[in-house]
């Protein structure tokens, strides 16, 4: 390269090179975390510190919020008639209180999923170091942040120097091209994107979504679509942030403010990846063919269009695969061949930090609206700032006419922690993110689906084509 050039940098780059306090050659990069957000999780990371005796270095980066096992039925500990859930969430406040960190708790009104809050508050901004406990952590990469999630020793490294040794992965870049059909959402193009790489398809790296779909997301669409990037395997999901990225983080309660805000805006409109920003790989998807997706096994990455059928097993060559793909086929009690519109269904949960947002609240009640449902459901909003919203807009009432409950917010059913649970061996339509064997309780069968699809499901007791319903 001739001298006084300097190598193309993609966004990823540059957020890493502004947060690289030193290097090592076996470590890697010394970060500097700009915000950690704790959930219930953190107790381990809280313990390890008090252990070596050390205090939390920069509580006023640090924000907590009760979410995993935050009962949705009411909003108080005592009630929660399983000790060590009580325990759980009242060690959540006295570590907290303990280190002078923010806490939203049941009690407040902006209490949330922390995938949820970050963004909503303003917490989560373009540019940052984001980090916390939990593997959807790179959802808040949607608004241009350096997003990720970190294990228990970790989250005691951070609290304590406010700094994390990471090794920087390789990059990808996904083009998602032409423009989402209506009533199709970024749930289904995240998992049309994880069908197609497969769920280790992104491991080793960090995945940046560009294209004319992508810039005609909404927040909403693009944070569904950062929060599934762990589940094709990959730490980090980013989206270059954009006018419509600075008009969503404005305003909000922990966002800049006066020049300060000015000052942000110039530095953020610098963060996109220049042109010939090299990727180790770059994949294309035609997002104007993606079709309403619904997952068929036991993993993120087995989903196929509502118009399509149960894959065949056999006809896969790598005999392991085969197996572990069978054994899927028979935990979901599903045969290969059969339409994914016969499978019948037991119930519905609509909510998560994937599609627990105002906008997908919006997408389920106008499928909803004044009609009844056959299924038994719960809608619970991601946060309480969007139940509120979502009161406002008399969703609450499209929910609760058409016979669904309507709950308070925090993960629910995503991962039943809280108590919130399917019954042994019944099949949930689910907007989560996760059909693991047993997530949403035992033999509980789960399939993958966006919140409109979801909603079609609770009326219909099987899957319909939201886009010709
Ligand atoms: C409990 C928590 C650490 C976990 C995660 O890391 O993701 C949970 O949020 C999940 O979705 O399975
Ligand atoms: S909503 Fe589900 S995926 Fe998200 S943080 Fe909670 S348990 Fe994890």
């Amino acid at each position: 390269m001739p001298p006084g050039e300097t190598v193309p940098r993609s966004l990823f780059d540059k957020l890493w090179a502004r947060h690289s306090v030193m290097e090592h050659p076996i470590a890697g990069t010394l970060l500097y975390i700009d915000r950690h957000l704790l959930h219930e999780g953190s107790r381990n990371g809280f313990a390890l510190l008090k252990r070596k005796g050390l205090p939390v270095r920069r509580p006023d980066l640090t924000t907590a919020t009760a979410d995993h096992y935050a009962p949705t039925d009411n909003r108080s500990v005592e009630t929660i008639d399983v000790r060590s859930r009580r325990e759980i969430i009242s060690d959540l406040s006295a570590n907290t209180s303990a280190a002078g960190i923010k806490l939203f708790d049941l009690a407040h009104p902006r209490q949330g999923i922390v995938h949820v809050i970050g963004p909503e508050l303003g917490l989560s901004l373009p540019g940052l170091t984001v980090i916390c406990g939990d593997s959807h952590t790179a959802t808040h990469g949607a608004l241009g942040a350096l997003a990720f999630g970190v294990g228990a020793s970790q989250v005691a490294h951070a609290l304590a120097t406010q700094t994390l040794w990471q090794k920087k992965p390789k990059q990808m870049r996904i083009h998602l091209t032409g423009q989402l059909r209506p009533r199709v959402a970024a749930k289904d193009l995240i998992l049309a994107i994880i069908a197609r790489i497969g769920a280790a398809g992104g491991t080793g790296f960090a995945i940046e979504y560009c294209g004319a779909a992508v810039e005609a997301l909404s927040i909403e669409g693009r944070l569904t679509l950062c929060n599934m990037t762990i589940e094709a395997g990959a730490k980090f999901g980013l989206v270059a942030p954009d006018e419509k990225t600075f008009d969503y983080v404005k305003g909000r309660p922990f966002s800049p403010t006066g020049d300060q805000w000015h000052q942000a805006v110039a530095s953020w409109r610098a963060l996109a990846s220049e042109n010939d920003a090299r990727f180790d790989q770059e994949i294309e998807i035609d997002a104007g063919t993606v079709e309403p997706m619904v997952t068929w096994g036991t993993s993120p990455e087995d989903s196929v269009s509502v118009n399509g059928c149960v894959p065949d097993p056999t006809a896969i060559a790598d005999p392991s695969r085969r197996a572990s793909k069978q054994e899927a086929l028979d935990y979901m009690g599903l045969s290969a061949g059969m339409p994914m519109a016969d499978i019948r269904f037991d119930r519905v949960f609509i909510g998560s930090c994937t599609n627990g947002r105002i906008e997908d609240l919006r997408a389920a009640a106008e499928v909803l609206r004044g009609r009844r449902a056959v299924l038994p459901a719960l809608v619970v909003p991601g946060s309480m700032a969007v139940r509120e919203v979502a009161e406002s807009e008399g969703l609450d009432r499209v929910f609760k006419d058409a016979g669904l409950e309507w709950r308070m917010s925090g993960c629910s059913m995503c991962v039943g922690m809280n108590g919130d649970l399917a019954k042994a061996g019944e099949r949930c339509a689910a907007t989560s993110n996760r059909n693991f064997v047993g997530r949403q309780g035992a033999s509980v069968r789960t399939h993958l689906m966006s919140p409109a699809m979801a909603a079609v499901v609770a009326l219909h007791g099987h899957a319909v084509d939201v886009t010709r319903s």
